[in-house]
């Protein structure tokens, strides 16, 4: 069964698709228009996009590549009608599949799918042996998709990559992963810790120094330029570096070229800058606290990391992927988790990020001892503290609460979005109970349609089997 997407406008022509397309036996969503469609593409994963070319809101030629771009980058036919023809085989040259004239015959639909579908299998396995190893990436949350697949583009090429997102986030782990998987894997990984660079020792530090250079230059040193020769320079913290740091470094990247101290000549290198920080580096440079010019040389490729709390549906994953490595680490039998474990971790704040996340785990398992299953009570008391809190403001906010006191100046009350994917998950929870996972009674009990339900199911990665 493939994933199919009609983004058409006309009803009288995506009605009868939609049905022959279950027909064929696959999945198929609509959208009216461009930027319904789009949002679908970015949200589900899609095999082939069948695209009007006048839509209410866009030219659909215009926007094959926005397609192509979605994380599961989908086979593009194009549905025209006469008059477009000539632009629908440009659309060729832009990356479409191919191209229908409207309205198509079924069987023209079969075959032009059928053969995408095809060659795409063909693409996916030939894309498999390519395969990034990034096992240790743990996530499939859309936002961390987008920045893999920016990875994927990255270790194709020589270009600087410039990551940021807060603390705890992975961007350490994904400096490494681009490392690990480019060409220059056999060489050093070196990391620049930038918070920790002194003035006077930046270009001996980087760029080395012969034995006599300077008072207190004993021996001789190679420099963290040289020893990331034919490898990578992981530039940690980049919007820490002082003034005279950003000037050193900003000119061994436009020469490739240093010159360690004490060395009347010049000596060439070869390396890939990846930095990252936290900071806001593009508002530094505005105020005039970071160079414009380095800004540029370091952002070839720009990489922001989502934090946890956009990352929800990710928590899952994580935990189960920690537990699993820490049980290992302590030499026991990997824990179970109870759904309410999972979901109280859902409604932390995690500032800490994945890192916090970690730690939590840790101290939560230690705290189990033997008990074979995690629960709330495992939790670190402070964050039993904060999600009790948020749950209490949450209720008192929908006129629920009243018994407890707890004082709620300092709560921190859920976002929407939160809120409602946490009350749509526990309803599908009990749905799928209630219904005993038959479809046309959850249907019947949550008044949802079929397709809507599945969606439903799919976006929070349930399956319709009791629990
Ligand atoms: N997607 C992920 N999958 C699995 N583990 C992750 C992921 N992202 C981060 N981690 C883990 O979280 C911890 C923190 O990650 P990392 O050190 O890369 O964050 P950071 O953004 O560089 O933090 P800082 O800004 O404080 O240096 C590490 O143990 C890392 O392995």
């Amino acid at each position: 069964m493939a994933s199919v997407l009609i983004v058409d406008d006309d009803p009288i022509f995506c009605a009868p698709f939609v049905g022959y397309m279950k027909k064929l036996g696959h999945q198929c969503r609509v959208a009216q228009n461009f930027s319904d469609g789009l949002g679908l593409a970015q949200e589900f994963y899609v095999d082939v996009v069948f695209l009007d070319v006048i839509l209410p809101d866009a030219n659909g030629l215009e926007g094959i590549n926005n397609f192509i771009d979605a994380p599961s980058s989908p086979e593009i036919i194009i549905i025209t009608g006469k008059s477009e023809i000539s632009g629908a085989e440009m659309a060729l040259k832009n990356g479409a599949w191919d191209y229908l004239e409207k309205p198509p015959s079924y069987d023209d639909v079969k075959l032009t799918l059928k053969r995408a579908l095809q060659f795409r299998k063909n693409k996916i396995v030939f894309d498999a042996q390519d395969r990034l190893n990034t096992d240790f990436i743990i996530g499939e949350n859309i936002k961390l998709k987008k920045c893999m697949d920016i990875v994927a583009k990255v270790i194709k090429t020589e270009g600087n990559l410039f990551i940021t997102g807060e603390t705890g986030t992975g961007k350490d782990l994904i400096a490494k992963a681009v490392h690990e998987n480019s060409k220059r894997a056999a060489a050093n990984f070196v990391t620049v810790d930038c918070t920790n660079l002194p003035d006077n020792l930046v270009e001996s530090l980087l760029f080395g120094h012969l034995k006599g250079a300077f008072t207190g230059a004993v021996t001789h040193s190679d420099g963290l330029v040289k020893q990331a020769d034919k490898g990578t320079l992981f530039l940690d913290e980049v919007g820490d570096l002082s003034g005279p740091a950003q000037k050193s470094i900003l000119r061994v990247l436009q020469n490739k070229k240093y010159r360690p101290l004490g060395l009347k000549t010049e000596v060439e290198c070869d390396f890939r800058l990846i930095s990252a920080t936290n900071r806001d580096l593009r508002k530094m440079v505005e105020e005039g606290r970071f160079r414009k010019d380095l800004y540029y040389r370091l952002v070839t490729y720009h990489i922001h990391l989502p934090p946890l709390r956009e990352r929800l549906d990710d928590i899952k994953l994580l935990t189960r992927h920690y537990i699993a490595k820490i049980c290992d680490q302590f030499g026991i039998h990997t824990k179970d988790v109870s759904r309410d474990f999972v979901e109280t971790l859902i409604l932390y704040d995690w500032k800490g990020n994945i890192r916090e996340l970690i730690s939590v785990l840790h101290s939560s398992i230690a705290n189990a001892m033997n008990e074979h299953k995690l629960n709330p009570h495992h939790l670190p008391v402070e964050v039993r503290i904060y999600c009790r809190q948020k749950k209490m403001a949450a209720n008192k906010s929908l006129g629920r609460g009243g018994q407890e006191n707890l004082e709620m100046e300092d709560v921190k009350f859920p976002c929407l979005k939160e809120f409602r994917h946490l009350n749509e998950s526990q309803y599908l929870d009990s749905l799928i109970k209630l219904s005993k996972g038959n479809i046309e009674r959850a249907c019947h009990l949550s008044g949802v349609s079929r397709s809507g339900l599945y969606h439903l199911l799919e976006k929070h990665q349930k399956k319709l089997k009791p629990l």
